[in-house]
């Protein structure tokens, strides 16, 4: 039986005040969440701390969005592995779409991330995912492939989650058609080592939609950018029937 895991990406959204706002709100729609379903709130860094203390003790686990490949160093911008780790971080986010449309990031370098979290024993949430011209060309299937045999050279597939993300499906309400999304995932699974990585959707998940997708018999979770943002939002999503 695979890992679902329902993880929420704020982006750069919500100080640190919004952030604990949103955690009162949030824990109180939890309590008939089945507890095999591994809930992460992936957050900015500067959230990271007073989230750790305020969710000591509680199901929900904490995540980042990015760590570097060097344990220290001058690297100015950038967070590394012990800083996440100490902060009691399990998950972080490598490779989203946006760190490599807008930030450089490439297939080398997110092998290089991944590699540094599982040194620090996070569980790096991998995402790939083609965009709507690569998808009207007919080159979805070549395109993925191509990102998970660069990105997961040498990388443990004991300790990882991959998440499925149509670039077109990011934020525009245009959700991938579920059934579509089952089979990429179905095929991102025959190129792995190890079949139990849990694979999750992302692409404009919502309360309307969530029962829909983890219906699909491949995936195993989601990754939620702006309806993770609201507590009761986020809490239908995790709670979805
Ligand atoms: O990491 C999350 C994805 O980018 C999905 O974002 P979205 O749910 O706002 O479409």
């Amino acid at each position: 039986m695979r890992k679902i895991v329902i993880a929420g990406n704020w982006k750069m959204y919500k100080t640190r005040t919004e952030s604990l706002e949103f955690l009162q709100g949030f824990m109180s729609c939890l309590t008939e969440t089945p507890e095999e379903r591994e809930v992460v709130l992936c957050v900015p860094f500067t959230s990271l701390a007073v989230l750790s203390k305020n969710l000591h003790g509680s199901r929900i686990r904490l995540g980042a969005q990015n760590v570097h490949w060097q344990e220290s160093g001058a690297f100015t911008g950038e967070i590394s592995g012990p800083m996440l780790s100490e902060l009691g971080v399990r998950y972080v986010i490598i490779g989203h779409s946006e760190r490599r449309q807008y930030f450089g990031e490439t297939d080398e370098t997110v092998n290089l991330r991944l590699k540094a979290a599982q040194k620090y024993d996070l569980i790096p949430i991998l995402c790939v995912g083609e965009t709507k011209q690569q998808r009207d060309a007919g080159e979805t299937e070549a395109h993925i492939f191509s990102q998970l045999a660069k990105d997961l050279v040498d990388v443990d597939q004991e300790k990882l989650v991959i998440a499925y993300e149509p670039i077109w499906a990011i934020g525009t309400g245009d959700t991938c058609e579920t059934k579509e999304a089952n089979r990429v995932i179905g095929l991102i699974r025959s190129k792995l080592t190890n079949p139990g990585v849990p694979i999750q959707y992302g692409g404009s998940v919502k309360p309307e939609n969530i029962d829909e997708v983890m219906a699909q018999p491949e995936i195993d979770g989601v990754l939620v950018g702006g309806a993770s943002l609201e507590a009761a939002s986020f809490a239908r999503i995790v709670n979805y029937q």
